[in-house]
């Protein structure tokens, strides 16, 4: 299993964007939209043994927490567009108005929850069965590190984690490394597909 976690600051945490300009209106969801299409897509296929986190933090309700479960998806939720990927994240946030119980998830389709679950709970709850790593530029190169059994990469958005999280990561993630240049997210994500495919 393979999971991605990805902290978005300031991503909206209601709808209250504009399909029009997601850039520009919702804290930066284009950015999301742009990784559930590399975390899941394969050209004609559908990778089925992919997890995606997405940690929202922006205003006016945070945080809002979308999974999104590969095994459980069906056939054509998951499109290339960003506007239609922009869609599932608009019905999670209106399901997840007036969440009162933090720790449950909610169900928004099938294969897609929302919540309140915080970043450091998710994490929590990931590091019980997969070894966890933290995408960074810094980190080892990739091509140095001995991947077994489930595994999770931590990502920030266009403005990386905050101290504190990478606080809180320290001694719990390793940092890893696809090169010593600043990529965007979602081709993180698609690399890291890409050379674990190679590895089998
Ligand atoms: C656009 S980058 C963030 C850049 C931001 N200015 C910063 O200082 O962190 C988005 C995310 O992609 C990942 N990333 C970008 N380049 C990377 C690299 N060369 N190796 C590993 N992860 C990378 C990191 O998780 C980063 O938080």
């Amino acid at each position: 299993m393979r999971t991605f976690i990805i902290k978005a600051n300031k991503a909206h945490t209601r709808a209250d964007f504009s399909l029009k300009d997601l850039p520009g209106t919702s804290g930066r969801i284009d950015l999301l939209c742009r990784s559930l299409n590399s975390a899941f897509l394969l050209s004609h296929g559908f990778r089925k043994n992919v997890r995606v986190w997405l940690n929202l933090n922006g205003p006016p309700d945070p945080p809002k927490t979308i999974r999104f479960e590969g095994s459980e998806i069906k056939p054509k939720t998951i499109n290339p567009d960003e506007i239609s990927l922009a869609k599932i994240i608009i019905k999670a946030l209106k399901v997840g108005e007036g969440i009162k119980e933090p720790a449950k998830e909610y169900p928004v389709l099938p294969g897609v929850y929302v919540s309140n679950l915080r970043f450091e709970d998710i994490i929590r709850r990931t590091i019980k069965n997969s070894t966890l790593y933290y995408l960074h530029e810094e980190g080892k190169p990739i091509e140095r590190v001995n991947f077994k059994g489930n595994v999770t990469f931590v990502l920030g958005d266009h403005e990386g984690l905050a101290r504190e999280d990478e606080a809180f990561l320290e001694g719990i993630a390793e940092k890893v490394s696809v090169g010593k240049k600043s990529y965007l997210t979602s081709h993180v994500i698609a690399y890291v597909n890409i050379f674990l495919d190679n590895l089998l």
